[in-house]
């Protein structure tokens, strides 16, 4: 069983904030009722029209037909909105687009243009026969958009037109919300992320590797070393699939952190599409640990440090957190210095949760049930605390050197940890004091609990900080008797027959 840790300083809000989690997880999956058929942009036979040119027209042709220039058409509507241009909207409108279009999460361009206060906008789109009180995935309207973001006019005219704010429960229990994450549309990835696949040269490249995504290779890109992710055929031809990717890839590429494999840029306008990354030569903490077993205290709390300094980032992006979903060692490359930097965020976002254990299952590549939080595996809702319940079980395999029940099934250790609340064993006897305590915390049942990467990097600062002062204190040659008071690092220097740890310049690399 889990022992409780100690409360973190800092919190999860009281209710978990379900806005922040990753928008597909919490489409319940309930179906039947023309309001749900509504939410999921399906229009009831009755709502929708001999002409098809409802919500639920939109929906189903651009699952069905998938034309890139549909879904171009419906993004540029949805960023005019957004942008309150009323020329382009008018121009769209007149050249034929759907007034009532909508992207996967059902957010209307009277959505976007309420969201942002664009008056002018949502008079125009009123007009021209927007419906006032359309439902995206999680059952915000437009006038509950602009309450929420605190526009009065729209909100006051919205209401002149029927406009409502709809706040009631699914059928399986699950709260609709009003304020979605936000998106900042715009009609095409960028040219300066879209990548010439002629530039990539494959003549000396090789596999890296497989994910469930699809496969890594080594190859050369204007003349340097570049990483080559290619989505699985089968991923890529789900059109959903590939609206959420191209969403997720503008926001990939503008990200920058030391500790963050770096996105170089994308290829879209072929098949399979494909993310080139910068290339790290040194592998992964997962080879590192089956090479090298446990690290040294020093290096992993180093390590640590690189990964929750990366997650913060990743954490705090602005206006919708970026999860990884898929925190795990293979997923942690080691840098020239000796850092580690996380790969393949926001990736995971692609597929739902169902779909992801299915992957999972298809390729074999089931890694990553061992490092699954409990509330992923039981198909609940879920916010970033999940890349938290991850990070704490990559931070005991530093230490142990590798996991824990190796000879058990993956998928089963997940599901003992998710309805046993089994956790790994502390076997190890290098943790610093307050480490084990960190692991607990950040592994707690209760993802309410676990602290957030912000606190997590104090913690390990401090506990770096603690080591540091206890090394100069053995090389001062202060007694052992004076250091019990110090973090229990110093507990495996104290063993008999081992010699006081000589002073090293900085912290050692593995
Ligand atoms: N930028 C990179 N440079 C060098 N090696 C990389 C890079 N990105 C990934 N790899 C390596 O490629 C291998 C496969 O990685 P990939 O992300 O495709 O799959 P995975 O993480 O094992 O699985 P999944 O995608 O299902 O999470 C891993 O060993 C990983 O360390």
């Amino acid at each position: 069983m889990e022992a409780p840790g100690p409360v973190p300083q800092e919190r999860w809000p009281g209710v978990i904030d379900l806005n922040q989690a990753a928008p597909q997880d919490d489409l319940p999956s309930v179906s039947g009722t023309a309001h749900e058929n509504e939410l999921r942009g399906r229009s009831s036979p009755s709502a929708n029209g001999a002409s098809g040119q409802s919500d639920g027209a939109v929906g189903r042709s651009r699952r069905q037909s998938g034309s890139p220039l549909e879904i171009d058409a419906i993004s540029r509507m949805l960023y005019f909105a957004s942008q309150g241009s009323v020329e382009d909207i008018q121009a769209m409108l007149d050249d034929g687009a759907d007034v009532n279009s909508h992207d996967y999460d059902g957010r209307s361009a009277l959505h976007l243009a309420a969201s942002e206060g664009k008056l002018g906008a949502v008079q125009l789109l009123l007009e021209r026969g927007a419906r006032v009180n359309p439902l995206d995935r999680w059952g915000g309207t437009p006038l509950s958009d602009a309450l929420h973001f605190g526009f009065q006019p729209v909100a006051d005219l919205l209401r002149s037109r029927g406009g409502h704010v709809i706040n009631e429960r699914l059928s399986d229990g699950k709260r609709f919300l009003t304020n979605p994450p936000q998106r900042a549309y715009s009609s095409d990835i960028g040219p300066e992320w879209e990548l010439d696949p002629a530039e990539v040269d494959w003549r000396k490249s090789f596999l890296i590797g497989k994910g469930a995504f699809g496969e890594i290779r080594l190859a050369s890109w204007r003349g340097t070393r570049v990483a080559v992710k290619s989505l699985l055929p089968s991923l890529s031809h789900d059109e959903q699939v590939e609206l959420e990717f191209f969403d997720e890839l503008r926001m990939l590429c503008k990200l920058r952190h030391p500790n963050i494999v770096q996105s170089l840029g994308v290829v879209t306008h072929q098949r399979p599409l494909m993310l080139l990354f910068e290339y790290l030569p040194k592998g992964d903490l997962a080879d590192l640990l089956s090479r090298k077993g446990a690290l040294p205290a020093a290096t992993a709390i180093r390590y640590a440090l690189d990964i929750a300094r990366g997650m913060n980032y990743l954490h705090l992006q602005r206006p919708n957190p970026v999860l990884h979903r898929d925190l795990k060692p293979r997923n942690l490359l080691l840098d020239e210095s000796g850092h580690l930097k996380v790969a393949d965020f926001g990736l995971s976002k692609l597929l739902t949760t169902d779909a992801m254990h299915e992957q999972y299952k298809m390729t074999g590549e089931t890694g990553t049930y061992r490092y699954m939080a409990p509330e992923v595996f039981r198909h609940e809702t879920y916010d970033k605390s999940v890349d938290v319940f991850s990070f704490a079980v990559i931070l005991q395999e530093m230490f142990e050197g590798g996991p824990a029940w190796r000879f058990t099934a993956p998928e089963e250790v997940a599901r003992q940890v998710a309805l046993r609340h089994l956790r790994p064993p502390f076997k190890a006897s290098t943790y610093p004091l307050g480490v084990k305590e960190l692991i607990q915390a950040c592994w707690a049942s209760d993802a309410r609990l676990r602290p957030t990467f912000s606190v997590i990097i104090e913690r390990l600062e401090e506990i770096e900080e603690y080591m540091a002062a206890a090394e100069k204190a053995l090389r001062d040659g202060y007694p052992l008797s004076q250091l019990w008071g110090l973090p229990g690092m110093l507990h495996h220097q104290q063993q008999p027959h081992q010699p006081p740890p000589q002073p090293q310049p900085g912290v050692g690399h593995v």
